[in-house]
């Protein structure tokens, strides 16, 4: 091999590191993700330096990602770079022949690897050191913790209350965990490691320059997705027992027995996205399950929904369902207003982006939203973890709190 190819062999390996490094440094806002059963990975970034608001309509929108969060409006990061990564990181190849003009200019501006350039340059190659930029003022806003067992037991005791006083059947309570990240911690190294330990989940990482911050996740849930052939997926996602047995082996998902309260904590969610189905007056969905299936260290249950639009000849139905959706009572509650109260009457923090949901929209003619579960905002060293678990009259709220411990554990055990 010459000293050059090998240099560009090299600089293939790094690419995405460097385009993340870039958008970081430079304030554009990304998106980084790998699809479920994908080895590809894929990134947008939007060259304008900021996210659009707007409201999220599958069949108007150009390519690129959003990002809602659990409520308020979504933000909208546009495609106006596109990159396509095989699992050693390499550019695809049809994605480099189909390279746009503004991505060449960007590649000659940021990643032009003449002699010089690796001699002079300290924008081209000091770039790996650059971190995020964070103000004080967000570090200010930082707190070092919440919750703890008593406290969350306590929230979730008001809720079991609220249940047996009959004001709502589920609620989702969630938490947050702060951490200290370690000097070591590379966030871009973080977000592989995602994409290996979990080829089931989406994975991705968000940076969002307004918010000085980046979101790390990788979730289990399909909220809506609309593939190249009009199928609509939704699924119905609840119940959480651990995947890893006493003595630490991985257990096999038959081997799971569920309980009363798992099965009707679950079957809320399908009834809820059924419910959803009829205000549309749709009846020809196909829906299977509810099967156990793992999501990394956890088991749950689940029931999958799914729609020919073309055949039904409506091309809207991704969107429509998307209102109708979110949130759902996966990640709040039934009926949905009260549990809405009681979320905002009883958590002690705001959760964002913390099941909202994000995801590719219009790439390559398909989009795929999840709900944002197993997820982490990083500003600067500092990282917060958020988790969730659906309370019915049932509930052990002790229980319920290592239920949030071991939703965290899905990321820490592989991040840190
Ligand atoms: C709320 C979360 O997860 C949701 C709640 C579940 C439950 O209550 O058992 C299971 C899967 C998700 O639908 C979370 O991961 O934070």
């Amino acid at each position: 091999m010459t000293p050059t190819s090998e240099f560009h062999i090299s600089q293939q390996t790094h690419k995405l590191e460097r385009l993340s490094q870039i958008a970081f440094s430079e304030g554009f806002p990304l998106a980084l993700w790998q699809l479920p059963q994908s080895t590809e990975k894929q990134l947008i970034i939007d060259l304008s330096g900021s996210t659009q608001r707007t409201k999220i309509d599958l069949d108007e929108l150009p390519a690129g990602f959003v990002m809602s969060p659990f409520q308020g409006e979504s933000l909208f990061l546009r495609g106006d770079l596109y990159y396509r990564f095989d699992t050693n990181n390499h550019e695809v190849e049809d994605a480099i022949k189909g390279k746009t003009l503004e991505a060449e200019v960007f590649e000659r501006k940021y990643l032009d690897y003449s002699e010089e350039d690796k001699v002079n340059s300290p924008t081209k190659n000091n770039i790996k050191n650059q971190q995020v930029h964070i103000s004080e003022s967000t570090l200010e806003k930082w707190d070092g913790g919440l919750y703890n067992e008593m406290i969350f037991a306590e929230m979730v005791s008001k809720a079991i209350i609220a249940i047996e006083n009959g004001e709502m059947q589920k609620v989702v309570l969630s938490r947050t965990k702060n951490v200290t990240l370690p000097e070591s911690f590379e966030v871009i190294d973080a977000f592989q490691k995602l994409c290996k330990a979990y080829p089931n989940a989406f994975v991705s990482l968000v940076y969002l320059p307004e918010f000085e911050a980046i979101w790390l996740g990788a979730t289990p849930e399909t909220l809506v997705s609309v593939d190249a052939q009009g199928i609509f997926k939704t699924m119905s996602l609840a119940g959480t027992q651990s995947a890893i047995g006493d003595n630490g082996e991985m257990l096999s998902p038959i081997s799971i027995r569920w309980s009363h309260k798992e099965i009707e904590e679950q079957a809320f969610v399908s009834r809820y996205v059924i419910e959803c189905f009829k205000k549309i007056r749709l009846r020809e969905y196909c829906e299977s399950g509810p099967k156990t299936v793992q999501a990394g260290n956890l088991m749950h249950l689940r029931t999958d929904f799914k729609v020919d639009t073309k055949a039904l000849n409506f091309p809207q139905l991704g969107t429509v369902m998307l209102e109708l959706l979110h949130p759902t009572s996966a990640v709040c509650g039934m009926p949905k207003n009260a549990a809405l109260r009681l979320i905002a009457e009883t958590e002690l923090h705001n959760r964002e982006f913390y099941s909202g949901f994000l995801g590719p929209v219009n790439v390559q003619d398909e989009s795929y939203l999840f709900v944002n579960l197993r997820t982490v905002k990083i500003q600067g060293n500092h990282a917060t973890f958020f988790a969730g678990c659906g309370i019915t009259a049932d509930s052990n709220p002790v229980k319920e709190w290592y239920e949030t411990e071991m939703k965290s554990q899905t990321l820490i055990n592989i991040i840190l």
